[in-house]
């Protein structure tokens, strides 16, 4: 649920990628507005949908990107990676090839992004489990190897969906409250942020935490 819209602690931005038709805009559709569609149009260029969560106390605004799988409708790619922290990798588990592309779409990933991204690998459509063509074996052995979460899910029955967002928010904020706390400890006055306030969300880094607003801190 969202913390009442008026202050957010933290923003985290994630990308969806993966070949066209695996689901993408569905699982962002599933996540953020809780809505599925069967005849949903290919993406073209990017768009962004956002959801605001409390994760250990903090209110933290997922702000996902989804971008077309098709090459003539992608964005340019740096764009769409800046400032990303979070990534999910998504095939189509009743189709061999959206899977055996995964490796390709890693290493875009990974030249573009930030290095201490944390991705996730999704494995969509189970519903349809009479026609899968990917073994959930063969996926968890590559997440493995690459050292990636991974999920199998399906927008369709809302199975899993939260639960990969969860997971890579979740892990985000593990880090960036890392982060937080080591700033802090180098810095005798403890005001890493402050700087920051009152001005614009700043893109900077892999992660931004929003500097606290003058409501949130006269009311607290
Ligand atoms: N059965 C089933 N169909 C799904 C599921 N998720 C998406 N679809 C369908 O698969 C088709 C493609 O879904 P999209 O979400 O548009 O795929 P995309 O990856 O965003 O495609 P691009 O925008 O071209 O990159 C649509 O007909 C969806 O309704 C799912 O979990 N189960």
């Amino acid at each position: 649920m969202a913390a009442g819209g008026e202050k957010i602690d933290y923003v985290f931005k994630v990308v969806l990628i993966g070949d066209s038709a695996v689901g993408k805009s569905q699982i962002l559709a599933r996540f953020a507005r809780n809505e599925f569609s069967l005849d949903s149009k290919a993406t073209i260029g990017v768009e962004f949908q956002t959801r605001t969560l409390v994760i250990q106390h903090k209110s933290v605004k997922a702000q996902i990107w989804d971008t077309a799988g098709q090459e003539r409708y992608r964005a340019v790619t740096s764009a769409y990676y800046r400032g990303a922290v979070g990534a999910l990798l998504v095939y189509d588990v009743t189709k061999r090839q959206t899977f055996d592309h995964i490796p390709r779409w890693l290493e875009e990933l990974r030249s573009h992004a930030d290095k201490n991204i944390v991705i996730m690998l999704v494995g969509n459509k189970t519903d349809l489990e009479d026609q899968r063509a990917v073994p959930t074996e063969d996926a968890k052995e590559f997440a493995e190897k690459e050292n990636l979460f991974f999920l199998e899910t399906s927008a369709l029955e809302a199975t899993n969906v939260e639960a990969a967002f969860m997971t890579v928010l979740s892990e985000i904020f593990g880090i960036v409250g890392k982060r937080n706390l080591s700033a802090a400890d180098s810095q005798s006055n403890g005001s890493a942020a402050a700087p920051l306030a009152g001005k614009k969300i700043v893109i900077a880094g892999p992660a931004q935490e929003m500097p606290k607003s003058k409501t949130c801190c006269q009311s607290s």
